[in-house]
């Protein structure tokens, strides 16, 4: 018999910490887990699965897509090439979302960890002229944090705002030499944040919804497509002729598709939860129902995902 983990219950759960199950095992532990770490490294994602699949509601493939990253990645000791996602979707689906809660999976402090990294084009490289001084700090930057953990995470937000050839000074850590300046890199984990993409991606979700497709029955082909258009031939994106794109260093694009009004509920409810408050029906439909909607006709999909339930639910309560 393989080796069989599951979880068989939630014993507890906070609101800001992951949640803690109990967990058992069966059969002997595949290659490469058949250590203590690699064990925990088991339990790890079934605890991040476990917390995509309670609290990110509507998306499907988004969970499908980092599981299966991740998955392959962590329990492989010797990885062919550090892991590389791209996230793209219009605001407020939940890609900050993601990526805050996988880093607080793989490293103890989360983001406030040493070996989170994050970076953000209009904090961090703001001034066009100044890019070839980015290039080189960005550079060092990477290389002698990699020197000092080759598990380090580099999160980079906002793609689309980054000026188009800073990011290619990463591509020799990107892809699978064993060691680039002297460090070995492959267990690095690189993800790019970004809107690029997210209207091409509205725009085939809502064609699929006239076309009587489900979302829920929406696959990552559909998608790819116009994803790639839109971020990798747009001359305004980070991606723009990027030695990225063109040495397809990126290991997992993933969409992040518009909310509907049942999804944006969901959230109000989290945050009632979250901020202590009584989860009551009428402050749910009234927060749900001040956001926007597109298109104009059937008001389907919410124009600012979740972003802005937290900060309503005050004025309905
Ligand atoms: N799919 C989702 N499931 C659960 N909560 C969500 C989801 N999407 C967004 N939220 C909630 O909305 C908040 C804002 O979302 P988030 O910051 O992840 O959006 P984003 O996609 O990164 O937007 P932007 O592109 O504007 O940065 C999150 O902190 C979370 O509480």
């Amino acid at each position: 018999m393989g080796f069989v983990l599951t979880y068989n219950k939630l014993l507890s759960r906070s609101s800001r910490g992951p949640p803690v199950l109990w967990v058992s095992f069966k059969g002997a532990p595949p290659r490469g887990s058949r250590t203590w770490e690699g064990l925990m490294g088991g339990i790890t994602m079934l605890r991040l699965e476990f917390d995509l699949a309670t609290n990110l509601v509507g998306q499907p493939l988004v969970r499908q897509q980092v599981m299966k990253g991740l998955r392959g990645f962590l329990e492989n000791a010797n990885p062919v090439k550090p892991l590389v996602m791209s996230f793209h979707g219009s605001t407020g689906t939940g890609k900050t979302y993601v990526s805050s809660m996988l880093i607080r999976y793989l490293f103890q402090s989360g983001l406030q960890s040493p070996y989170v990294h994050h970076f953000s084009p209009i904090v961090h490289f703001p001034h066009a002229e100044h890019i070839e001084q980015y290039k080189e700090s960005l550079r060092r930057w990477i290389q002698g944090n990699l020197t000092s953990c080759g598990r380090s995470a580099f999160l980079f937000d906002e793609m689309d705002k980054m000026h188009p050839g800073l990011i290619d000074v990463i591509i020799p850590f990107l892809g699978p030499s064993w060691v680039v300046y002297g460090t070995n890199y492959r267990k690095a984990i690189f993800i790019f944040i970004s809107n690029a993409g997210g209207e091409q991606i509205n725009n085939v979700t809502l064609a699929l919804w006239h076309a009587r497709k489900d979302r829920e029955e929406i696959s990552l082909q559909d998608l790819e497509p116009a994803i790639s258009k839109a971020v990798f031939e747009n001359p305004e994106s980070g991606f723009w002729n990027s030695g990225i794109i063109n040495e397809h260093l990126i290991d997992f694009v993933v969409p992040f598709l518009p909310l509907k009004h049942h999804h944006v509920k969901q959230c109000v409810v989290s945050e009632l939860i979250q901020q202590g408050l009584e989860v009551r029906p009428d402050v749910i439909q009234e927060v749900a129902d001040s956001i926007p909607y597109f298109p104009e006709e059937e008001k389907l999909f919410s124009s600012t995902g979740c972003k802005t339930v937290a900060s309503r639910i005050s004025f309905f309560f």
